[in-house]
């Protein structure tokens, strides 16, 4: 069995400050956005975590081998170097979207994102505390087959974006209902997803359900290892199966070697 950790990342009372004492160059916030993601994605890369930028004010990560140290750590690395602070809620569940309801709840019970007087929550309990186990989580990384030929060298970047996303949107809906996964945007034609153990022929109902709903076709490789960086290395090695064997749905083998090994 599975279990996910997850870390809400949420900017303290960013609304208010965007807009104080005026509103800001929108490229500004942008910037600042786009170095919090990437400074977020270093740190929690660094330690084999993932990170999503999700809407950039609330960020999610998977954070399974980080400790409530590397949370306190990131919070100061932040606050030292960027004009607003983060405040950290941490969940875990077998379900991924039960572990970000409990990570969000560790927040929402201390404030509103809005509330200037909250700041630098750091709450919830990591695996580590709970000396669980069953550590291990599942990544699943999905890619369109043949985004380049069907879309990036036939139309506009602004109307691929849109196949795209519609593909997206079907996906992160299927999984989110059916079954507690929450899928994310990367770049490209790119979706990774943290899911409870699903079986094959859920993924490949989920890429009949893209296909049917979104006329977009998906493949998808499935790795499952006690980080999200192993996990997710060993579903780009699955992909690269679907890849050289024409399949849809492939699942690393357990003793797929990461680059660092
Ligand atoms: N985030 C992320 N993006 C990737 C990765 N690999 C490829 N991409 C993105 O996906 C885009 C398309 O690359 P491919 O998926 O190889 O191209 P394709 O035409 O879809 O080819 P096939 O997937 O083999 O059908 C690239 O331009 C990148 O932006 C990855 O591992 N992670």
């Amino acid at each position: 069995m599975t279990n996910t950790q997850l870390t809400l990342v949420q900017i303290d009372n960013y609304g208010p400050w965007t807009v104080t004492p005026d509103p800001r160059r929108e490229m500004d916030l942008q910037t600042l956005q786009s170095r919090l993601f990437a400074d977020l994605a270093q740190f929690v890369g660094s330690r084999d975590g993932y990170a999503f930028f999700t809407r950039f004010d609330n960020m999610v990560a998977v954070t399974n081998g980080l400790d409530r140290d590397d949370h306190e750590l990131l919070q100061e690395s932040i606050a030292n170097r960027y004009p607003v602070t983060l405040s950290l809620g941490i969940g875990v569940d077998r379900s991924p979207a039960v572990a970000l309801e409990r990570a969000t709840d560790r927040i929402q019970r201390v404030g509103s994102a809005q509330d200037g007087d909250r700041r630098e929550v750091l709450s919830g309990e990591t695996l580590a505390d709970a000396d669980r186990s069953d550590t291990d989580l599942q990544i699943a990384h999905f890619d369109v087959n043949d985004a380049t030929g069907k879309y990036t060298d036939r139309l506009n970047e602004f109307d691929t974006f849109i196949h795209i996303e519609q593909g997206y949107a079907s996906l992160m809906r299927h999984l989110r209902e059916e079954h507690g996964a929450l899928s994310f945007f990367v770049g490209g034609d790119n979706i990774i997803s943290v899911t409870p153990d699903l079986t094959e022929d859920q993924y490949r109902d989920a890429i009949d359900h893209v296909e049917a709903e979104a006329d977009v076709e998906l493949k998808v490789g499935v790795g499952t290892a006690s980080n999200a960086h192993e996990a997710g290395f060993a579903a780009k090695h699955a992909l690269e199966d679907c890849r050289h064997r024409g399949t849809t749905v492939e699942f690393a083998d357990a003793a797929v070697e990461t680059a660092d090994d």
